[in-house]
C-alpha cells in the first residue's frame, strides 16, 4: 500500500461562515478504507466535496502528490464522488447510465469488451435484472446502487461516497460495504466512506476520521478511535463497546446524554 491522498489544512467557508478550519490527514494508502464520521451538519459532505475539488479554499487536497485540480477531468487520479442526493429523472436505462459514465472523456464508439465491462459491473452489484429499466422508475436503493456502478466502472484511484448505504437494506448494506473493501484492496482504490453507522465503521473501515465542531477530533484505527468516550462528546449518547462470539467489536447505545434543553445528565 502506498499514500494516495491527503489533506494539509483545508478550509471550507460559505459565505462568511466557516465550515471546516484547518483539516490535516493523511496520507490515506492506497488499498484502503477510510470511514468519514461525525454529527449532523459536521461538514462530511463539504469535505468530500473539497477532496473531490468541486470546492474551493485555502489548503491542499492532494492525490498522488499532486493537488486535486492539477488532474485533468477524466484523469484516474481525479476522485470519483458518488454524493448523498442523486436524483435521477432520466429516461436513459440503467445499462446506458453506467456505459455512458464510462465514456466520459473517452470517444464515443463502443465495443463488446466495453458492453462486457457494464455487464460485469452490473452483475457484481447484483442488478443485473435492472440494466433495462429507466433511471426515473428506480427505487431509491436501486438508484444508489446504479451510482455506485457508475462511479466504480472507470476505476478510479480514490473513490468518495457520501452515505452510499443509507437507502440500502440490510443485506445490500453488507454486500456494497464488503464489496467496497474488496475493491480496494484489488484495485489498490482509496476509498473514503462518509457514514452515519458506528458498526460499519468498526466493521469494514481501516481507518477512521471523526469531525467535531470544524475539525478533526479523532483519527486513526476504528477501534481506537470510536470510544464510548468519543461517542459522548461527539454525538451526545452513551455508549458501550462489546465484542460479538465472532471476535468483531461493536457499539451499543444506551441513551441520549443530551436532554431536550440540550443539557447534560448527571
Ligand atoms: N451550499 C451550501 N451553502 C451554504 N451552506 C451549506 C452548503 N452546503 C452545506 N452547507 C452547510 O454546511 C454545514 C455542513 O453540511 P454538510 O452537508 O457538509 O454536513 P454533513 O456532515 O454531511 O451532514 P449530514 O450528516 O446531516 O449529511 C451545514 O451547516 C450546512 O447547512
Amino acid at each position: 500500500m502506498t499514500g494516495l491522498l491527503s489533506l494539509s489544512e483545508v478550509s471550507v467557508s460559505f459565505g462568511k461562515r466557516p465550515i471546516l478550519q484547518d483539516i490535516s490527514f493523511g496520507p490515506l494508502e492506497s488499498g484502503s478504507v477510510t470511514a468519514l464520521l461525525g454529527s449532523n451538519a459536521a461538514g462530511k459532505s463539504t469535505l468530500l466535496r473539497r477532496i473531490a475539488g468541486e470546492l474551493k479554499g485555502p489548503g491542499r487536497v492532494e492525490i498522488a502528490g499532486q493537488p486535486v485540480e492539477s488532474w485533468p477531468a477524466y484523469h484516474r487520479n481525479r476522485p470519483a464522488h458518488v454524493p448523498q442526493d442523486i436524483s435521477m429523472g432520466s429516461s436513459l436505462r440503467v445499462f446506458e447510465a453506467v456505459l455512458l459514465a464510462n465514456k466520459q472523456g473517452g470517444g464515443w464508439s463502443v465495443d463488446d469488451e466495453e458492453l462486457d465491462v457494464v455487464t460485469q459491473m452490473l452483475d457484481t452489484l447484483g442488478i443485473n435484472s435492472l440494466s433495462d429499466r429507466e433511471l426515473a422508475a428506480l427505487s431509491g436503493g436501486q438508484r444508489q446502487l446504479v451510482s455506485i456502478a457508475q462511479a466504480l466502472i472507470r476505476e478510479p484511484r480514490v473513490l468518495l461516497l457520501d452515505e452510499p448505504t443509507s437507502a440500502l437494506d440490510l443485506q445490500n448494506q453488507f454486500e456494497v460495504l464488503d464489496l467496497l473493501r474488496r475493491l480496494a484492496r484489488e484495485w489498490s482504490m482509496c476509498v473514503v466512506v462518509a457514514i452515519h453507522d458506528v458498526n460499519h465503521a468498526l466493521r469494514f473501515a481501516d481507518c477512521a476520521v471523526v469531525l467535531h465542531d470544524r475539525q478533526v477530533e479523532a483519527n486513526g484505527s476504528p477501534v481506537d478511535v470510536l470510544t464510548p468516550t468519543l461517542l459522548g462528546k461527539v454525538y451526545g449518547v452513551e455508549a458501550r463497546m462489546e465484542t460479538s462470539s465472532q471476535g468483531h467489536p461493536f457499539l451499543i447505545v444506551e441513551r441520549s446524554i443530551r436532554n431536550p434543553l440540550g443539557e447534560e445528565h448527571d
